[in-house]
């Protein structure tokens, strides 16, 4: 289905509802720059540092399109599992995961308070943006913790620059993209208003230096267009 979910007039904070679930896949294809290849990627990286009988987590993992494409990839046995809080989420992800016939898990969980088990691969794209900074924080040496050594944690962010003019320009650059994707200026400002403090992103430096606050020894940047990147952190 179409996103139109902002073309009317809306009065409340963004929230991933049942409205947003019914049109997600084609929301983030037409919402994040390179979405398709973010995912790709991080299908790459999540195969490479997955061992037999492993066990990969998706945070915020919506309606599981990242963990299908690593099952249709994957060669050995490994446990995938997703996590969201969100039950319209959940509901399209176990449709889509019977579908396909994939053997995934899928949990309705607070990822900030799950008990994790160890795993060799933690993935979590567009989801820490929404995650309050302080508890941002925790949960990331949280992920830390629970990775196996040499493991990775593969995440995507919306991210902001410190420079004010470049920053606005990040900004315009990605409303250009919106409206290319045939988003209207109503709608941009609409959902821009309706993320206002609900969506707060770190610049890239802010984000690599959580990561290795957090434990982590190594972060960096594999994919990056204007405001948005996907990072890999090795423990
Ligand atoms: C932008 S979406 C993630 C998109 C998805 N990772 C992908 O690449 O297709 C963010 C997701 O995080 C979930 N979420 C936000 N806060 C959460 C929390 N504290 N616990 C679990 N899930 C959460 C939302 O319900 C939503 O489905
Ligand atoms: O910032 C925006 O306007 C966006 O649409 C970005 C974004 C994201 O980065 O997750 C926000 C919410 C939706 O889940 C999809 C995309």
């Amino acid at each position: 289905m179409n996103d139109k979910v902002f073309a009317k007039p809306i009065k409340k904070q963004f929230e991933f509802d049942e409205e947003v679930a019914a049109v997600f896949d084609d929301m983030l294809e037409r919402s994040v720059p390179f979405y398709k290849e973010s995912q790709k990627i991080t299908e790459f990286f999540a195969l490479k540092n997955l061992n037999e009988n492993g066990r990969v987590y998706d945070l915020g993992c919506s309606t599981a399109s990242t963990l299908l494409n690593i099952h249709r990839k994957l060669s050995t046995n490994a446990e995938l599992i997703g996590l969201d809080n969100s039950e319209a989420m959940l509901q399209r992800a176990r449709q889509k995961c019977e579908a396909y016939g994939a053997d995934i898990e899928v949990c309705n969980a607070d990822i900030l308070e799950y008990d994790y088990k160890e795993a060799d691969v933690f993935i979590s794209n567009y989801t820490l943006q929404f995650i309050r900074p302080l508890v941002r924080e925790e949960l990331v040496k949280k992920i830390a913790a629970a990775l196996q050594k040499e493991g990775a944690f593969i995440f995507s962010e919306k991210v902001i620059s410190h420079h004010p003019k470049l920053n606005k320009e990040l900004i315009e650059c990605y409303y250009d993209f919106k409206k290319e994707q045939g988003y209207s200026e109503y709608e941009i400002m609409q959902k821009r208003e309706a993320l206002e403090n609900v969506l707060v992103p770190y610049s890239e430096e802010e984000n690599i230096k959580m990561a290795l606050n957090a434990g982590f020894s190594h972060c960096e940047v594999l994919l990056r267009w204007a405001n948005f990147a996907t990072f890999i952190a090795l423990k």
